[in-house]
């Protein structure tokens, strides 16, 4: 057995639509998180990223192979494992300005789940929402705000906030920065890090950027029209590409750093900005 958490095996998902040729999204895809870990997976736009997250997250189901969550296929999974399946593996989208329901209170948006799974009461979704706010660095007092009060920043806290209600195992992270400006994006690199150090939560982060995939990641997979590529180390991948498209996601990466300046900069990683610190402005 693995030691992953999550993890995909021999994972393959064909689309057919009537009239059309079939896709092969996934050709025979292996990927595993294992604990406190952070896994990079990168691919070009329609390299199958997408459709991994959403076989990960049981969105959808594989036309063959598996997804396993701490050794259990989820194929094989009665209702109390399928539930603590879905507590412990958690998802941030790219978006804050979409994922987050704009009629609902702050509150009740990261708590919704509890209410579901365990009928919690108001005044336990409250107190546990202004926990999961001040985890993420805001201010208790946001849990009684609607989303648009909040900037883009605040906004994908509050959006790992929810992915953190139920003290997950792990996260899939959908290019969560990419709706965010860059020194908003290091920040919310940095309260990723200080999350995993402090919860030894895993994370699986698909994103574009080589750059952001160095500093948060220990392993990184690249997808390429459905098969996995490249997978390794991030030293070791990012010292030595050997697959054509991690050569240019490198050089494209090398590119941006000289245009916005190196992430390993203290500055422009907004490192000064710890949980520790007041309130943040973003
Ligand atoms: N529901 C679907 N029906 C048919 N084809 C689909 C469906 N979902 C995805 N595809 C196809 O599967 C392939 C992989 O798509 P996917 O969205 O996973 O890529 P991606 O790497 O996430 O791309 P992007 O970075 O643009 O989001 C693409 O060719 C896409 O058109």
């Amino acid at each position: 057995m693995s030691d992953y958490i999550l993890e995909a095996r021999n994972v393959v998902k064909t689309y057919n639509a009537r009239g059309a040729a079939p896709v092969h999204a996934l050709k025979n895809v292996s990927l595993g998180v294992g604990k406190g870990e952070t896994v990079g997976l990168v691919g070009e736009s329609g390299s199958g990223k997408t459709t991994l997250m959403r076989m990960l997250l049981a969105i959808e189901q594989p036309t063959m192979g598996e997804v396993l969550y701490r050794g259990s296929s989820r194929n094989s999974m009665g209702k109390t494992e399928l539930k603590e399946y879905f507590n412990n593996v958690t998802a941030v989208f790219q978006n804050p300005f979409s994922s987050l329901n704009p009629r609902r209170r702050l509150w009740d948006v990261m708590t919704e789940r509890r209410a579901i799974e365990r009928n919690a009461k108001k005044a336990e979704r409250r107190e546990r929402a202004a926990e999961l706010t001040s985890m993420v660095g805001l201010p208790e007092e946001y849990i009684d705000r609607y989303p648009h009060q909040l900037s883009g920043g605040q906004r994908q806290r509050i959006a790992i906030a929810r992915a953190l209600a139920e003290d997950p195992s792990v996260i899939v992270l959908d290019e969560p920065m990419s709706a965010l400006d860059v020194s908003v994006s290091a920040q919310i690199a940095n309260l990723l890090l200080e999350l995993q150090e402090s919860y030894g939560v895993g994370f699986l982060l698909i994103g574009h950027d080589m750059d952001m995939i160095r500093h948060l990641c220990h392993r990184v997979a690249v997808l390429y029209k459905g098969d996995i590529v490249e997978e390794g180390s991030v030293d070791v991948v990012m010292r030595n590409p050997e697959h054509s498209y991690t050569k240019l996601l490198l050089a494209a990466s090398e590119l941006t750093s000289l245009e916005i300046g190196d992430l390993s900069d203290p500055v422009a990683r907004g490192a000064d900005f710890r949980l520790t610190q007041p309130v943040p402005t973003h």
